[in-house]
């Protein structure tokens, strides 16, 4: 049934189903699957390089650039197709009363339940005081594991559903960390995760991109 679930009020957390429905989140699936060219860059992590435990595509405005282990990446340019969904994710939002113009998306595939993105924050500088980040899901469905950084608070699980939209709101990434942590879950999934970079902000190199630290899979 489509329709914003609210899991949280602060910070603000909530899920959406059937954003695109079928048949055609399943032919996006397939399609960027196929067709974008998924990335494997390696991070420095004490002294060695590790190659990430997934595939990324960064994508967006030409100055939206982040830096990576190190090294500047540039952005892909938009796929008419993700640009075609960020508009809808924005007209989402804005029904929660959001106004977000996201000029960048992560692309994030995980082949299987063996892949995954460590703990961490999307709270970089260049995402601004209080980033809002809006997270699609297609393909295999997994949880987003969230802990909280200060204080008592058990740790939760958000189920994230293909063709489902999560919303990071205000206070996520200041209160909350959160991991795709591996899973015996078989099938492929791909996260786009909507961004909001803000340019030029003291801006020496751009974003630094998630997991690019000490993965703490616990
Ligand atoms: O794959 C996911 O749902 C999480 C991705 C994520 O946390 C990120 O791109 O920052
Ligand atoms: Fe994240």
């Amino acid at each position: 049934m489509p329709g914003w679930e609210r899991l949280s009020t602060t910070p603000l957390l909530a899920r959406y189903q059937g954003v695109l429905g079928e048949p055609r989140a399943s032919e996006v699936l397939d399609r960027l699957d196929a067709s974008l060219d998924w990335q494997q860059p390696s991070l420095r992590l004490y002294g060695r390089e590790h190659p990430i435990p997934r595939r990324q595509v960064w994508m967006g405005e030409p100055e939206a650039c982040y830096r990576y282990s190190g090294r500047d990446f540039m952005p892909v340019a938009w796929d008419p197709e993700i640009l075609a969904i960020r508009d809808r994710i924005a007209t989402l939002l804005a029904a929660q009363g959001l106004e977000v113009t996201f000029n960048s998306v992560l692309l994030n595939r995980y082949a299987d339940g063996h892949e995954r993105m460590g703990w961490h924050s999307d709270d970089e500088p260049e995402l601004g005081q209080d980033p809002i980040v809006g997270a699609v899901t297609l393909g295999a469905e997994r949880p987003l594991r969230f802990r909280w950084k200060h204080g008592a608070g058990e740790p939760f699980n958000v189920w994230l559903p293909h063709d489902s939209l999560l919303l990071m709101g205000p206070g996520c990434q200041t209160l909350l960390q959160h991991a795709l942590l591996p899973r015996r879950i078989p099938g492929l999934r791909i996260s786009l995760t909507f961004r909001q970079i803000h340019w030029p902000a003291g801006n020496v190199g751009g974003i630094s991109a998630p997991g690019d630290r000490a993965p703490t899979e616990s």
